[in-house]
Formats: C-alpha cells, structure tokens, sequence
C-alpha cells in the first residue's frame, strides 16, 4: 500500500479531475493497474503476496463460521482467485470439491494444479468455467457498475450452465454500513470505508457500494435474490442466487 507505484497516483488528483483518463493510476502510470500488473514483477508478486495474507485471514472464518454455505457443493470457481490460498484452504476442508482458480495469464502462469485444485489463465469478462458456485472475493468494489453487471453475467451464465435451477455466487466483500449496523461492533469505521472508496477510484475504476447499491446491481445482472452475512470487519459474504 506504501510503494511508490501505488501512492504517486494520489499526488495526481487535480491533474486527473481534469483530463479523461479511467483512474489517477492510468494517469501517472499510462496504463491500468492489472495491465502494469502483468508487465511489472515487483508489482505483481507485491499484490499477490498483499492478497494472500488477506485470504489468510479470511481463510479459517469462512470455512468454520460459513461452513454451511459451501456444504453441497460439487465444482467451484474461484474468479480473480489470485494464487490460490483461498481456494487451496477451502480444498483442504471439502477434499471431492473441484476447484478452479481463473485469474490473469501473469498471475497464474506459474502455479502448479494440485489434486482437485487447477489453475486457469483467463479473462473473467469474456467466459468463466461452468460450474456449481462462483467465488468473487474482493472483485467487484475494483470494477465500476457497468463492468460488474459483466462479470455478474458472465458469472450468471456459468452457473447455470453446470446447473439448471440451482447454483450461487459467493461474495467476500464490502458493504457500507452505517456504524451502529456493523455487527453490533461499536466501532467507528466510516474513515476506513471511505478510504477503500477512494483508493479503489485511484488505483482501478471500483468503489464500495451500500446494500441498495449492490441489490441493483444482482437485479440488473437477473438474479432473483441476496443474502448479506457480515463475516470479519468490514468483510461480508453476499450470496447471491439465480
Ligand atoms: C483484489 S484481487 C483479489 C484476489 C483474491 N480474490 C483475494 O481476495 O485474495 C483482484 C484479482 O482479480 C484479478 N483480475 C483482474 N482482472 C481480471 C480479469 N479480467 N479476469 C480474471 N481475473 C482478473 C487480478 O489479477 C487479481 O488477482
């Protein structure tokens, strides 16, 4: 989060507000976060390795407190899975569970399938493996409302591809909360929430979205129904159903 590369884009605010470039990333850069991502390798392990101990964390609370919500599953997809250590744990705990992690040809080029797990280098926007459940952790507050309503698509059709009423989307992301809503957690966290706004607006072209904003979407993209379970901090699960 202190790199250079990735604080420089906010001294370009002013300079951004004035021209028509995506984000004040492209700006400084002249290319877009994950394109400087792929051509970069400090970038690139510096993110991954950053999104790993965020998965780390996450890891143990997923599968013990929502253990229910993957009970049943056959195949699962892991979009923008990063290397993996999400999808690895989730294998570890429900071994006939075959999980794919799609992510981009740079982040995944060098990893190694094991068992039921498999990596696929590939573009979520264009066509996403059929399969019982799509995980989307930490995905769509990167995207602005057009690009998410694509990948839900996508996600919508994969789904039911492998499975004609049934299937899900899983969700690990935030929702914006009024503070006395967060858990019952009497903590204030609007500084942080508006934070993660705006760096996603001057790293890639995302931002945190409140529950209305999110059912907007799930609706625009045709699915029928949501569930949000707050899971860690400012985590929450959003499942999502055709
Ligand atoms: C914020 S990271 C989340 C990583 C992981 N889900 C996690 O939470 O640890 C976003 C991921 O989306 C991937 N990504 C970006 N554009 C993509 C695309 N067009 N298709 C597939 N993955 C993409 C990035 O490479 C990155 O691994």
């Amino acid at each position: 989060m202190l790199d250079p590369i990735l604080t420089e884009p906010w001294h370009c605010l002013g300079t951004w507000f004035k021209n028509n470039d995506h984000t004040p990333f492209d700006t400084t850069h002249g290319k877009t976060f994950w394109d400087y991502a792929g051509h970069d390798q400090k970038l690139n392990s510096l993110f991954n390795e950053g999104m790993a101990s965020d998965a780390r964390l996450v890891n143990s609370i997923l599968i013990d407190k929502c253990k229910k919500v993957l009970e049943g599953l056959n195949s699962l997809v892991d979009v923008g899975g990063g290397t993996g250590t999400l999808s690895k744990a989730i294998v570890d705990a429900f071994p006939h569970l075959e999980c794919i992690v799609l992510d981009l040809p740079h982040v995944v080029a060098n990893l190694q399938d094991s068992g039921n797990l498999k990596y696929v280098a590939g573009d979520m926007f264009k066509e996403i493996p059929a399969s019982d459940a799509i995980l989307l952790k930490w995905i769509l507050h990167d995207w602005n409302d057009d690009e998410c309503l694509k990948i839900l698509k996508r996600c919508k059709e994969a789904i039911s591809r492998q499975n004609k009423k049934g299937g899900k989307v899983m969700i690990i992301d935030m929702v914006l909360m009024k503070n006395e809503k967060m858990n019952g957690e009497a903590f204030n966290s609007t500084e942080t929430q508006l934070f993660f706004d705006m760096l996603m607006m001057v790293l890639v072209t995302g931002k945190e979205r409140q529950e209305e904003e999110w059912a907007k979407l799930f609706f625009a993209a045709g699915f029928s129904n949501y569930k949000i379970t707050p899971i860690l901090g400012l985590r929450s699960l959003i499942q999502v159903f055709p």
